[in-house]
């Protein structure tokens, strides 16, 4: 349940997503070979690597939206492989996830996207559901006039917000995030963290982002889950400034990487 591992320290939680033995193929091409993979309650996973390195197909296959070759898949507890249809949904009611560009049905308002889920997984009353949409909307950092707009009225920023309100509408325990930052500026991408940050911590959440912004990794990543030979390495920050596999090293001591670290000090 979000929030009742509040006390306990991250390290010691069980983990909410756990990878065994993953093995990802297109044809001839080896995405993933024997990747694995703890993602603990409660906290926030930042997941990078280089161009095609999988992150996305990763996140796809957790959530169950594409089969791997080969391993196995636990998220909150079921083996994904197994699971029934209904099973499977009641698992993905627990998870909310913001995909790059937002994902919102543009012939609908951004309320009606947030009610969506709610119409379909809940029973509460038409009256109810407006209010919880109302609530995510705040809850997002969104004026209330936003509920009213479709997402072609609304700036990049608040279309990820949006994206955000939806994922939320369900009071998940596992917020998937690809990329939340991309296509912000600096200090709209800045403002995105701080507001992660804050619901991570408020409802407990755990947070699993595919990112490329190193701010976003410096700033609100508890561990950073690295990409590298087709597996993955995690480690806290210090631990990968340590790393002398070329790419990690490249990755985070390049400037941009320099830029960062000293900005979160
Ligand atoms: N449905 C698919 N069919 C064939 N190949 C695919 C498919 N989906 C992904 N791939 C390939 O798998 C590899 C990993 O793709 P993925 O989108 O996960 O990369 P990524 O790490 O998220 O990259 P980026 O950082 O550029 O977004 C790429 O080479 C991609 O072309």
């Amino acid at each position: 349940m979000a929030g009742s591992n509040a006390i306990q320290p991250v390290f010691e939680r069980p983990p909410v997503i756990r990878v065994r033995g993953l093995v990802t193929r297109f044809g001839p091409q080896t995405v993933h070979d024997g990747l694995d993979l703890d993602v603990r309650a409660g906290e926030v996973l930042g997941v990078v690597g280089g161009s095609g390195t999988g992150k996305s197909v990763l996140l796809k296959e957790i959530l169950g939206l594409m089969t791997p070759a080969a391993g196995r898949i636990e998220l909150l507890g079921h083996d994904t492989a197994s699971l029934s249809r209904s099973a499977r949904a009641a698992v993905q009611t627990r998870t909310g996830v913001l995909f790059q560009n937002g994902a919102l049905f543009s012939s609908m308002t951004v309320a009606e996207n947030i009610m969506l889920p709610l119409r379909e997984h809940t029973r509460l009353s038409p009256a109810l559901i407006a209010e919880v949409a109302r609530v995510k909307i705040a809850m997002a950092g969104l004026p209330p006039d936003a509920g009213a707009k479709s997402p072609a009225q609304l700036s990049g920023g608040m279309v990820k917000r949006a994206g955000l309100a939806r994922a939320l509408a369900l009071d998940p325990d596992i917020l998937f995030l690809d990329e939340p930052t991309a296509g912000l500026d600096p200090i709209g991408a800045a403002a995105f963290d701080t507001l992660i940050q804050s619901l991570q911590r408020s409802l407990g959440l755990t947070v699993f982002m595919v990112t490329h912004d190193l701010d976003s990794l410096t700033t609100i990543c508890d561990r950073i889950a690295v990409l590298v030979d087709k597996r993955i390495r995690v480690a806290r920050l210090e631990d990968h400034l340590a790393d002398p596999h070329p790419w990690i090293h490249d990755y985070f001591h390049g400037p941009r990487g320099r830029a960062a670290r000293r900005a979160s000090e």
